[in-house]
């Protein structure tokens, strides 16, 4: 693999809380315009992980390479403003991304107004192609977080993400309290878009149905470390790691592999 292939590259990270080490040397690369899947057992550090990308938690030791730029090493910060536009991230709970006291205009025109995307002349406008985009009720913009189902409330926390135009978005259990309808109108969505503005994703799940949908390539996570890695088809088919192996064993029923 060429290193022009790589939009994220992170090296030897090693990350704490206190003194509990939650990252464990972890190296990974993540390819352009693929969807990598990030699975492991809950509390092997996946989150933790997607928030030593963002810059939410300074890693110990290790550095992150986006697009071949050093985003930051032993514990300085580099291009903050860069990476909060380039780095987009959903979570499993879209209320931690949408001010209860704004209107969804205000939470959309904020972010493109603030990284430049449009100007105040055309930001509504912009604003309503992202409500119709995500299927969303007409007076959507008029409208504040707590008025919306769950489902439309991720798809507006998605927008908010992806209208800043980032290269990378991390999903964190973006569909794991959905519906099975919904979370399947999410998954297409999340689909459509990474089609349409090229972009990179790092999905993390439990789920390993949602997985196969939506990845080109798995990571495994267990204590801290990455497991082992590989292309989706040759995962499911035939995990490298017996951690792995447990992993796919332990799922019940495949739904989308049917
Ligand atoms: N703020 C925190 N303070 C102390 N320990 C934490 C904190 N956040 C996470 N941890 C611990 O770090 C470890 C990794 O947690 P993390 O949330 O990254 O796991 P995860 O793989 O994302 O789990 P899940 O799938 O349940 O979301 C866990 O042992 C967790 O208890």
């Amino acid at each position: 693999m060429q290193k022009s292939d790589v939009l994220l590259e992170i090296r030897n990270i090693q990350a704490s809380y206190k003194e509990y080490p939650a990252l464990n040397n972890v190296s990974l690369d993540i390819k352009k315009n693929t969807v990598l899947g990030l699975v492991g057992e809950s509390g092997s550090g996946k989150s933790t992980l997607a928030k030593v990308i963002t810059g939410l938690l300074q890693a110990d030791t290790g550095e992150v390479v986006f697009d071949g730029e050093m985003l930051y090493s032993k514990k300085k910060h580099l291009h903050r403003k860069q990476q909060c536009k380039q780095i987009q991230m959903v979570f499993q709970n879209p209320e931690g991304s949408l001010n209860p006291k704004h209107t969804i205009e205000k939470i959309l025109s904020d972010a493109m107004l603030f990284h430049k995307i449009t100007d105040r002349a055309h930001v509504k406008e912009k604003c309503q192609e992202w409500v119709q985009r995500m299927e969303l009720p007409e007076d959507t913009l008029s409208r504040f977080p707590s008025s919306f189902s769950g489902g439309q409330k991720q798809r507006i926390a998605l927008a908010r993400a992806l209208c800043v135009s980032p290269k990378f978005l991390i999903a964190d259990e973006p569909t794991s309290a959905l519906d099975v309808s919904v979370q399947l109108r999410m998954l297409q969505l999340i689909k459509e878009l990474k089609r349409e503005m090229g972009l990179t994703i790092l999905f993390i799940s439990h789920d390993m149905g949602v997985i196969y949908d939506i990845c080109d390539e798995v990571a495994v996570m267990k204590d801290g470390k990455i497991e082992e890695t590989g292309e989706k088809e040759a995962f499911f088919a035939k995990p490298k790691t017996e951690y792995g192996k447990l992993l796919l064993d332990s799922v019940p029923t495949l739904p989308y592999l049917e």
